[in-house]
């Protein structure tokens, strides 16, 4: 039979003494898209952290290819990509530095570092350290990373955070594609999207639904 890869179900969660969620469910198969949604403090980057073995502290079945993720996070965590929502990059290496060591071990050339940093327009930037650059130049550098990336799983929180017009455009297309491919996306931003079948999952702060 075959699973989800990602299938969550009664999933609850406390906070400072606050039920952001419970008795939460969903199922992420491959080519999903999935964005997670809801006002400040709703617990969107708790579920997000929650969901990629951060965050410990909940209720609840979180299962990885139909086995429960606490028994094979090494496997989960091989199939996942997070960006959290700070770039999480270097500020005293250079953007080929900082993507150099983001995929280190995964035998990938300069060359195609170079290509994943043309794709977000700072090839012109490669070589400048990145406490140089603009903070949305700096969250490019953490973007590049998901044109290097097979992972089968991505979670993004707040990805578009401080991305210009174009440079969301081309996220918009990447993420697309990468679903279109059979990549399955969980994602947050504040930002409207111009996407094609999202599944969204409202966060309200004790409730949640699910909505196509
Ligand atoms: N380190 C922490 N310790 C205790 N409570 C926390 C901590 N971080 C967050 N919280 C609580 O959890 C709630 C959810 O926070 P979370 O960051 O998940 O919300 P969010 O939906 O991602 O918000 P935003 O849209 O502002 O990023 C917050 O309202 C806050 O009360």
């Amino acid at each position: 039979m075959s699973h989800p890869l990602l299938q969550v179900s009664g999933l609850a969660c406390e906070r400072g003494d606050r039920l952001l969620f419970a008795d939460l469910s969903l199922s992420v198969a491959p080519g999903t898209l999935l964005r997670v949604e809801g006002p400040n403090g709703a617990g969107k980057t708790t579920l997000l952290r929650i969901l990629s073995g951060l965050h410990d502290f909940y209720d609840g079945d979180v299962r990885w290819c139909g086995e429960p993720v606490r028994r094979v996070r090494d496997h989960f965590l091989r199939n996942l990509l997070y960006l959290g929502h700070r770039p999480g990059i270097k500020p005293r290496l250079t953007p080929m530095e900082n993507l150099r060591s983001l995929v280190s071990g995964a035998n990938v050339g300069d060359e195609r570092l170079e290509w994943a940093l043309d794709e977000v327009g700072l090839l012109p930037f490669a070589h400048t350290l990145c406490d140089r650059l603009s903070a949305g130049q700096q969250r490019r550098v953490a973007l590049a990373r998901l044109y290097l990336s097979d992972h089968a799983l991505w979670i993004l929180d707040e990805a578009f955070t401080a991305i210009d017009r174009d440079g969301v455009a081309a996220l918009e297309s990447l993420l697309a594609a990468r679903a279109r491919a059979g990549g399955a996306i969980i994602l947050t931003t504040h930002h409207p999207l111009a996407l094609a079948d999202v599944t969204t999952l409202t966060l309200t702060g004790a409730e949640q639904e699910l909505a196509p």
